[in-house]
């Protein structure tokens, strides 16, 4: 059970937009940070109030020593949003930010209205896959793994046209401290979400990438199935970064489902 006004990390939080309008909050990667909404944010209705978290352990937020349970990521997004007020968001998560969304979804109902969960699962690859990357980490440091991620992250047609993009989340990943790339590292491998996921019932939009090497689009697909009523939308010529390969598509996705939301 998650209290109201409880704040185990104080995240760096950025929030635009008008106070009174409705929140659409953005939950963030695994060694990504806030800033991959940028490209987005420009497509967005702008009657929106726009708040972005940069997970523990990313960005600017405190980084504490791992490993971090699951559990401690979704408090930290929670107090995040008592913080700031905020009740009833669409509430965006992709990737380990959607297992993030899913948790708060299930936890702090009176947070979460909407749900836009992207390149994401109930379980993410498996405890062996984490633990040979924890194990590379350690020896070698977060930079061994930045080569493979960005050829999982982008498609075809980024890595050919748009090299800055993937140059640009090379070194946002780089950045990223070890003790927050670990601890992340172990909240993934130890979650699966399928019952509370199971469980949810609110309005929700899953999007996928066509070319996504690390949640693959059937896997993605698998998750909307789960729950009632969900949309889904594939993201073509883009890999695990959808908002940052294809930002006009994605925020194209994101708008029309919001609107679909005040019918519902
Ligand atoms: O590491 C990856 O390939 C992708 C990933 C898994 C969880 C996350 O947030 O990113």
């Amino acid at each position: 059970m998650i209290l109201p006004g409880e704040d185990p990390v104080r995240l760096h939080v950025v929030d635009e937009g008008p106070h009174d309008a409705p929140a659409l909050v953005f939950a963030h990667a695994l060694g990504a940070d806030l800033t991959m909404w940028d490209a987005v944010l420009p497509y967005l209705p702008n009657d929106l109030r726009v708040i972005r978290m940069d997970m523990r352990g990313h960005g600017q937020s405190p980084c504490p020593d791992g490993p971090y349970p699951m559990g401690d990521l979704v408090k930290d997004a929670a107090a995040a949003l008592d913080r700031f007020g905020v009740k009833d968001s669409a509430l965006v998560g992709i990737s380990i930010g959607g297992i993030i969304a899913q948790g708060l979804a299930a936890e702090r109902k009176d947070l979460v209205r909407a749900l836009i969960l992207s390149n994401t699962a109930v379980k993410i690859a498996t405890p062996a896959i984490w633990e040979e990357r924890v194990d590379i980490v350690r020896k070698e440091g977060v930079e061994a793994l930045v080569g493979p991620n960005m050829q999982r992250w982008f498609a075809r047609a980024t890595h050919r046209d748009r090299p800055e993009l993937i140059l640009n989340a090379a070194e946002i990943m780089r950045a990223t401290p070890e003790a927050g790339y670990l601890g992340c590292m172990a909240a993934i491998a130890d979650t699966d979400l399928y019952e509370s996921t199971a469980r949810l019932t609110l309005p929700t939009l899953v999007t996928a990438g066509s070319e996504d090497g690390s949640t693959p689009a059937d896997l993605v697909r698998e998750l909307a199935d789960l729950i009632p009523g969900t949309h889904f939308k594939l993201i073509r010529k883009s890999g695990h970064m959808g908002p940052v390969e294809q930002p006009e598509a994605y925020a194209a996705a994101i708008s029309e489902f919001l609107e679909i939301c005040k019918h519902v």
